[in-house]
């Protein structure tokens, strides 16, 4: 992962202090009884209370550093644990290297559907006409394509079973569609579509799988690594991950960024020592998902203020990454205006200008005004 620093990142180390003498509550309650021992009691439970915080301490040391991946949908929280599988895990990601392989498919595949609808929605003439009984291919096998899809891998989810009935056909679904999805994919009429319509939801992958759908498409295709980081899986449900890093233990929590997943997150909020809040800053001129009214980053914005103002956070790190910064830099360089979407911008439309203000408009959201942010520009997909 490319990471350029703002700030030195830091976790913060827990406290060493040990107790190895617990009173125990029947000691109080022993000095309870006697009414001239008050004082006494009172000193027994305050050594209680002490205790059992640095009991506390000491199982949240033994138990790792807790750090929870946090921010909204598609902004890049699952591709970071695939980084941290890649440079701590003991496998790296072959163990999901396999269920991958259908993912690709399908990230292909709705790839190609993205940008014909953002051909149709646009108006936009294909360049060779007998490319349109290839877009009949696409409009015959869409129902079926939309029963597809995965959401988590490799964890049981009930959802998944149900919607993915079969492998095989996919896989025949995808080597069917492959000569349809070549040949609209080289259309310059697609092309114009994926260069200038930011608008159309195409994931940030849809050019470097579609480039590869020869290699993808061979009979013995295994996914590479960069093929993993690239692959977009919606998270449902909030996994824990335990990564051993210089012998200290650190439980890392990935979670489902889309709205309606944002209830689950609570829960995990206790003893947590550091928050990595992911922020794609490519979506400055994208409308959510959620609320096409709204825009991406604003909501990221208003999302970044309650995690960094929450009262269970006040002495947790705070890590903000600011991530897609080659897609960002992409959209300045077609000539997308910053201005055109955040108004009160007035600076100039390059990178470093842009990047000053975006996160000056973060760090603002924190109302303490002590509380450091580590910053990160990042590109979470470099290997
Ligand atoms: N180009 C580019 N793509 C990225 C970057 N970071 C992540 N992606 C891609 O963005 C897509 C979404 O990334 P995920 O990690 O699945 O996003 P998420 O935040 O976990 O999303 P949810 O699980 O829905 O909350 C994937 O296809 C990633 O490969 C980046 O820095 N640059
Ligand atoms: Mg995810």
């Amino acid at each position: 992962m490319e990471l350029s620093t703002a700030t030195e990142s830091g976790v913060p180390e827990t406290s060493s202090h040990r107790v190895d003498q617990n009173p125990g509550p029947l000691l109080t309650a022993q000095f309870a009884n006697n009414r001239s021992d008050q004082k006494k009691a009172k000193a027994v439970s305050d050594a209680i209370d002490r205790s059992l915080k640095a009991d506390k301490e000491r199982q949240q040391r033994e138990g790792g550093i807790k750090l929870l991946i946090l921010g909204p949908s598609e902004t890049g929280k699952t591709t970071v644990l695939k980084q941290l599988k890649l440079l701590y895990g003991t496998q790296g990601l072959d163990a999901e290297r396999q269920t991958y392989r259908r993912v690709v498919h399908l990230n292909v595949m709705k790839a190609i559907q993205a940008l014909v609808e953002g051909l149709q929605r646009t108006n936009t003439p294909l360049q060779r006409a007998e490319n349109l009984e290839h877009l009949e291919v696409m409009s015959r096998l869409e129902p079926t394509l939309k029963r597809y899809s995965i959401t988590s891998i490799g964890a049981i989810n009930p959802a998944v079973a149900r919607k993915i009935t079969d492998a095989k056909a996919e896989t025949d679904m995808f080597l069917e569609m492959v000569p349809a999805i070549k040949a609209l994919w080289e259309d310059a009429g697609i092309q114009a579509v994926y260069n200038t319509a930011t608008q159309i939801n195409v994931q940030d992958s849809a050019k470097y799988f579609l480039d590869a759908v020869d290699r993808i498409a061979e009979p013995e295709y295994v996914p590479t690594d960069d093929d993993i980081l690239q692959a977009r899986v919606r998270t449902l449900a909030v996994s824990e991950h335990i990564f051993n890093i210089d012998n200290v233990a650190y439980r890392i929590f990935d979670v489902g960024g889309q709205k309606s997943f944002r209830k689950y997150w609570a829960p995990y909020f206790d003893d947590v020592n550091a928050v990595i809040f992911m922020t794609a800053l490519s979506a400055y001129d994208q409308p959510c998902e959620e609320d096409p009214k709204l825009n991406r980053l604003q909501e990221c914005l208003a999302l970044f203020n309650e995690i960094a103002n929450h009262k269970l956070f006040t002495s947790t790190s705070m890590i903000l990454f600011l991530n897609k910064i080659d897609v960002f830099q992409r959209k300045l360089d077609a000539g997308s205006l910053v201005s055109k979407h955040f108004p009160e911008y007035r600076g100039a439309n390059d990178y470093f200008s842009t990047t000053v203000f975006f996160q000056y408009q973060f760090l603002q959201q924190c109302k303490d005004l002590q509380k450091q942010v580590y910053t990160h520009f990042t590109h979470a997909t470099v290997s």
